[in-house]
């Protein structure tokens, strides 16, 4: 059995309740430990305000700096190689991100033509399951060697890591014969029309160039934000500034680290994370326009720690971006 659970919060005008869902074993919060909760001078629920400021800008810039050492092949062989990617096991934490997609991608309320992943990475399970529903994915990372990394599997060339075992695996998900997964992996290179640079921390994170006026139907954003922000304020900001790359009434799914203050990018790279715990991934969707449709929480099985981050857990957020009259009528009740 998973250590999965979905929660409930409830926010000040906001019950946030996952439809449909029983509580898992462990019924309740998942992993929040309280015992980080922010860095610097973060404090409380949304982690001072105050304090924002020359702290939080030298500390992106200085995030900057560290992610140009940033090394796809190191990253993948970490993360995306068993124990923490064993399609044989129901607890590894590769395969309940692919359900939570999959299963969120194929519920029915989520449609459009444009697709956009936010801080890819070298990764491409993000995107196995919405590029069957959408005709145009973009990719996009901050770092040019992610980009090559993904533009090298794109054009046929491989790479660092083989994503056959992930492609079938979702082909399973999707009632398909895993022998059809050079069908998906030509679906994946025909819907994504490019791989773009993007900066979560500018206010305009990706170029306007090309992209719809109104924005993209759908966005999904993997273990990106929280390990780009030096605090929970930038985080906050950073889910903002994506945020206009999002129509109002389009979809964000959102995956990240629960509690985990660092991750290794590459040998005797030591990436800071912001320390998350669900309220606070909440309050920040609230705060950003967003309402919350489900929230769920893995925790990670001992053996899935294996000394290359010290996080806890993982949450999965399928949320809608507000549209506008229901901003104000939001505001009119207030
Ligand atoms: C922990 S990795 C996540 C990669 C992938 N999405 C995954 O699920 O494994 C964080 C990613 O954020 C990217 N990144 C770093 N700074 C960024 C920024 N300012 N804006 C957007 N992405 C950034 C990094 O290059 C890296 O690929």
């Amino acid at each position: 059995m998973l250590s999965s659970t979905s929660c409930s919060f409830y926010l000040p005008d906001t019950e946030v309740q996952a439809p449909g869902f029983s509580k898992g074993r462990r019924g309740g919060r998942g992993c929040s430990k309280g015992r980080r909760g922010g860095r610097g001078c973060s404090k409380g629920r949304r982690g001072g305000r105050g304090c924002r400021s020359n702290m939080g800008e030298s500390g992106v810039a200085a995030m900057a700096v560290t992610y140009q050492k940033f090394d796809p092949a190191a990253y993948l062989q970490y993360n995306y190689t068993s124990p923490r990617a064993d399609f044989e096991r129901q607890d590894s934490v590769v395969p309940w991100k692919l359900a939570c997609l999959h299963r969120a991608f194929t519920e029915g309320d989520i449609e459009g033509d444009l697709l956009i992943d936010v801080g890819s990475g070298p990764t491409l399970y993000q995107v196995l399951s919405g590029c069957e529903i959408f005709n145009k994915v973009l990719l996009t990372d901050f770092v040019e060697a992610n980009r090559q990394e993904l533009k090298r599997w794109l054009q046929g060339e491989g790479g660092s890591l083989d994503w056959t075992p992930y492609i079938q695996h979702v082909c399973k998900l999707e009632g398909r014969s895993p022998c059809t997964w050079k069908e998906k992996a030509a679906r994946l290179r025909e819907v994504v029309s490019d791989v773009l640079p993007i900066d979560v921390h500018q206010a305009q994170p990706l170029a306007p160039e090309g992209l719809p006026p109104q924005g993209a139907d759908c966005l999904v954003s993997c273990f990106c934000l929280e390990s780009v922000s030096p605090d929970l304020d930038t985080f906050t900001k950073a889910l903002g500034h994506i945020s206009t790359l999002l129509r109002p009434g389009g979809h964000l799914l959102l995956i990240g680290a629960l509690q985990e203050s660092y991750y290794l990018g590459g040998p005797d790279l030591r990436i800071p994370v912001v320390p998350l715990n669900e309220a606070q991934v909440c309050a920040a969707l609230q705060d950003q326009g967003f309402s919350l449709i489900r929230l769920e929480v893995y925790t990670l099985p001992q053996d899935m720690k294996v000394g290359v981050d010290d996080v806890c857990g993982v949450f999965f957020v399928k949320a809608r971006k507000i549209l506008k009259e229901d901003v104000r009528a939001t505001r009119g009740n207030m």
